[in-house]
């Protein structure tokens, strides 16, 4: 009789899951990798990040030559000087729909992500956001210390403390705000072993491309969930990790702006249900509305937009 499989235990994956940027030596990490003759690549989504992409690339290319193979800067159509100051810094700057032209401009950041995986090489891919204000080499060591030390796991997101910055005041917890009001307690509700999560959310993430080429890559800001719940589905919790950087600062946007981005974080978990509940889901809407109040103190609904959650096939399937 087979044995029955462990049951899972959330506190039993978060201590064997759970990591620090800080037990990680880049030089012993690279010793590692060049032993595993393993290539990393780094790609930097970006749309109007010139503020503060030059310091995100800075940070990578510290370990370049050392821990990363290529520093790509995946432009989702900047009207800034994203894209000189990405060059002018070192980075290789393709624009979204110069890695696909036949499926037009590109659709927000997932979909940047997935064609990414079509301009880079490296048998790990650790994915890093722009608007990042506190760079550093550690966003980027410790996530790939799991990676080269730890066979079984695929992909790693990283955590930290998340300061946030509303009307000009900089506090020192508080960001996060769709992971904690929405993602979080989705994950809870309908994938609790991704529970342990601290940020199931955070833009910095590296996986193998193996397994980035297997799953699909939702579109838009649904790429983060739907990676984890596809990765959960498709290898397992064991499969996943996280590790602590200590601390994000990034650019905080206004809650109207984090509204469309729940509807879109919500349209990729709902996506994902179980059949049996997605059944009753149906087509799910995509036009969203939003509330404002006029100068003279009236309420008006705003125009439906449409903020549509597209599934990009697993890359490996385009090849
Ligand atoms: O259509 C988009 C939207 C965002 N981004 C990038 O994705 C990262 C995270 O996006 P954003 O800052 O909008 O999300 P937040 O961090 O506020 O959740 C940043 O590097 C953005 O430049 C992108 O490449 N294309
Ligand atoms: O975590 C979150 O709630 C949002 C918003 O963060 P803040 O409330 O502005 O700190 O930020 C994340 O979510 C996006 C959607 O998954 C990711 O693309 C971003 O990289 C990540 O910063």
């Amino acid at each position: 009789m087979q044995p029955s499989p462990t049951p899972f235990d959330i506190e039993t994956w978060f201590a064997e899951r759970t990591f620090a940027a800080g037990q990680f030596d880049p030089d012993e990490l690279a010793t590692i990798k060049a032993g595993e003759d393993v290539s990393v690549s780094v790609v930097l989504p970006a749309r109007n990040e010139s503020a503060t992409i030059g310091g995100v690339i800075d940070a990578v290319m510290s370990l370049a030559g050392n821990l990363v193979d290529e520093v790509v800067v995946l432009d989702g159509g900047s009207s800034d000087d994203t894209q000189r100051v990405a060059a002018d810094h070192g980075a290789r700057v393709h624009t979204d729909i110069g890695v696909f032209p036949d499926l037009g401009r590109g659709l927000g950041k997932g979909d940047a992500l997935w064609r990414s995986l079509a301009v880079t090489s490296g048998d790990i891919v650790a994915f890093i956001d722009t608007d990042i204000r506190n760079p550093d080499p550690r966003f980027v060591s410790g996530l790939l210390g799991p990676l080269l030390t730890e066979p079984d796991v695929e992909l790693v997101k990283a955590f930290y403390d998340r300061p946030v910055e509303l009307d000009g005041v900089m506090h020192a917890s508080g960001g996060g705000r769709v992971t904690e009001l929405l993602a979080r307690p989705l994950l809870n509700l309908f994938w609790p072993e991704l529970a342990g999560l601290v940020q199931p959310l955070s833009g910095e993430y590296a996986g193998r491309r193996t397994l980035l080429e297997s799953i699909p890559f939702l579109t838009g800001y649904g790429v983060e969930i739907g990676m984890l719940i596809d990765t959960l589905r498709l290898r397992g919790a064991g499969a996943i990790a996280q590790v602590d950087v200590q601390q994000r600062i990034h650019r905080n946007q206004p809650l109207e702006a984090l509204s469309r981005m729940a509807f879109g974080v919500a349209q990729a978990a709902l996506r994902r249900l179980p059949e049996a509940d997605r059944a009753q889901l149906g087509d799910l809407p995509t036009a969203y509305r939003q509330f404002v109040r006029d100068d003279d103190g009236t309420v008006g609904m705003s125009e439906a937009q449409a903020i549509a959650i597209v599934e990009r096939p697993p890359m490996g399937s385009r090849r």
